[in-house]
């Protein structure tokens, strides 16, 4: 299977914490692909690396084949790259309609040239596929009946749903979901689980997901990567990082397959 995103020996320190250290793993196309690690392991830092938010010191990452360095994150945005954060990033203000509008924004020429030449047509022909994406990400959601609310007004799992929207409208190729089930409830979870592998399958789009639910981690990654300390420890499909004693011991603190087991199951009853 060919790999959408490549990332060779990345290391960012800040000062003198290691964030990640000598990291490379692939994300294989049209896959959900989740990164999990104890808490301050570099998953968002991974994260904030892959959009260009921050810049490491070493390593390349490759998307489609072409490098990425030196690329600023709006740029990062419109090759492609979307993402939806750890806290919700949406303008409460605004409608829900709004929010998922300027998503799509990412494909509109800035400045006095980009202007000049996107009127006429091109504007006219870009205007209609945005309404039709923007309709389609509404059904598909099933937000219709929230459209003209503010986000402010809504429950958080809505919140969440519209940041997926907002994120699909960016018509991406690879959909970067940061924690995107946290403080959900269970219905609302499995929601959102439902729509993620919609999102992969119906859509074409590769995921590429940090989450700490471990049982919905589970159940929906075809692909996971495990970061320990700055570091991959290991990378594979769910079986086998499920069975693998090095990431028992670092996630769990524990290499006992019959605690792991049962703490994957209480998750599941919580959830
Ligand atoms: N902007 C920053 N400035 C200084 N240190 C940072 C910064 N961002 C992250 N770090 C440090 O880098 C390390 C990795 O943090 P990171 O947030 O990437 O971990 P994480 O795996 O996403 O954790 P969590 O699961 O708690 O979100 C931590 O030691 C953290 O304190």
């Amino acid at each position: 299977m060919s790999s959408i995103l490549e990332i060779n020996n990345l290391s960012l320190s800040f000062g003198g914490v290691k964030a990640l250290q000598d990291v490379s793993f692939r994300v294989p196309e049209n896959t959900v692909t989740t990164v999990i690690g104890p808490n301050g392991a570099g998953k968002t830092s991974l994260f904030n690396c892959i959009s260009g938010f921050y810049k490491p010191q070493q390593g390349t990452i490759h998307y489609q084949g072409k490098a990425l360095a030196g690329t600023k994150p709006p740029v990062r945005a419109a090759m492609g790259l979307a993402r939806t954060f750890q806290n919700i990033a949406l303008f409460r203000g605004m409608t829900v309609l709004d929010n998922i509008k300027l998503g799509a924004h990412v494909h509109m020429q800035s400045g006095l040239l980009g202007a000049l030449a996107y009127f006429g047509a091109a504007r006219r022909e870009e205007m209609a596929v945005r309404e039709h994406v923007e309709r389609h990400i509404i059904d598909f959601l099933e937000i219709d009946h929230i459209r003209r609310q503010p986000v402010a007004s809504l429950s958080y799992g809505l919140q969440k749903r519209v940041e997926l929207a907002r994120a699909l409208a960016m018509r991406p190729k690879v959909l970067m979901l940061d924690e995107p089930v946290a403080g959900m409830n269970r219905e609302e979870k499995e929601d959102m689980a439902r729509f993620i592998l919609d999102i992969r399958e119906e859509w074409g789009v590769t995921v590429l997901m940090v989450e700490h639910d471990m049982g919905m981690v589970m159940d929906i990654s075809d692909h996971i990567a495990v970061l320990n300390f700055g570091q991959v420890i290991t990378e594979g499909p769910p079986a086998e990082v499920q069975n693998n004693p090095e990431v028992i011991e670092a996630y769990l603190g524990t290499s006992d397959m019959d605690s792991l087991r049962r703490k994957l199951n209480q998750e599941r009853e919580v959830a």
